[in-house]
């Protein structure tokens, strides 16, 4: 990494850190210095990604956010939790975010028909242990437009995330959607019946 390289998170740039498989959990706490938020999950993440959408929470100064998934019975808030307020309640992810200092502490689906109802978002570079699962792919990735960044530098964000190994696509990864279609077409079959 010098100075010409792109940012793409803090927790990217300079190399993937592997995730440890036997790895069991761990706290999460947001920014502030006093009376931090703290959520505690049991188990490690899964589908880790960088994200380039406009909703996400990204640290400052970084292109994409990070973020994995929990089983909702795995994650609890266990400190602070009068300080969480929910940033968009019309979003299909209903983030819950620290008032004081914007981070988001957790992303929560509450339409039992959404694909992945029962999952929780999260930022795993808010915790203080390492062993989380390490990300795979890079999602949204013409999304970081939306949010300012010139559809000139594109090429060498995408060629940046495959330097990492982080095959960027402009939605989820085929794996994902894939699971979303078959969803949705079991949905369908399911009302037809
Ligand atoms: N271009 C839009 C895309 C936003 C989007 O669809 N984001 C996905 C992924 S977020 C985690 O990977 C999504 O499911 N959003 C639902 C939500 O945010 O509530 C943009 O950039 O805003
Ligand atoms: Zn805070
Ligand atoms: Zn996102």
């Amino acid at each position: 990494m010098n100075d010409q390289t792109i940012r793409i998170h803090p927790s990217v740039d300079t190399g993937i850190r592997h995730g440890d498989p036997a790895f069991a959990g761990g706290r999460l706490h947001c920014n502030c210095a006093e009376n931090p938020v703290e959520i505690t999950i049991t188990g490690n993440t899964a589908h880790n990604h960088v994200c380039g959408c406009t909703k996400c929470w990204k640290p400052s100064g970084a292109l994409f956010s990070m973020v994995a998934v929990v089983p909702r019975d795995n994650l609890q808030v266990t400190a602070n939790g009068d300080k969480l307020r929910v940033v968009d309640p019309a979003a299909t992810i209903q983030r819950h975010a620290c008032r004081d200092c914007g981070v988001h502490m957790f992303g929560r689906i509450e339409n039992k028909d959404h694909p992945f109802y029962g999952l929780d978002f999260v930022h795993t570079e808010l915790s203080d242990e390492e062993g989380w699962s390490a990300p795979e792919f890079a999602a949204f990735v013409s999304s970081i437009i939306e949010s300012g960044a010139s559809p000139d530098m594109m090429p060498a964000v995408r060629a940046r995330l495959r330097e990492l190994g982080l095959e960027p696509y402009d939605c989820l990864s085929p794996p994902l959607m894939d699971l979303i279609a078959a969803h949705v077409a079991k949905s369908r079959s399911a009302m037809a019946a």
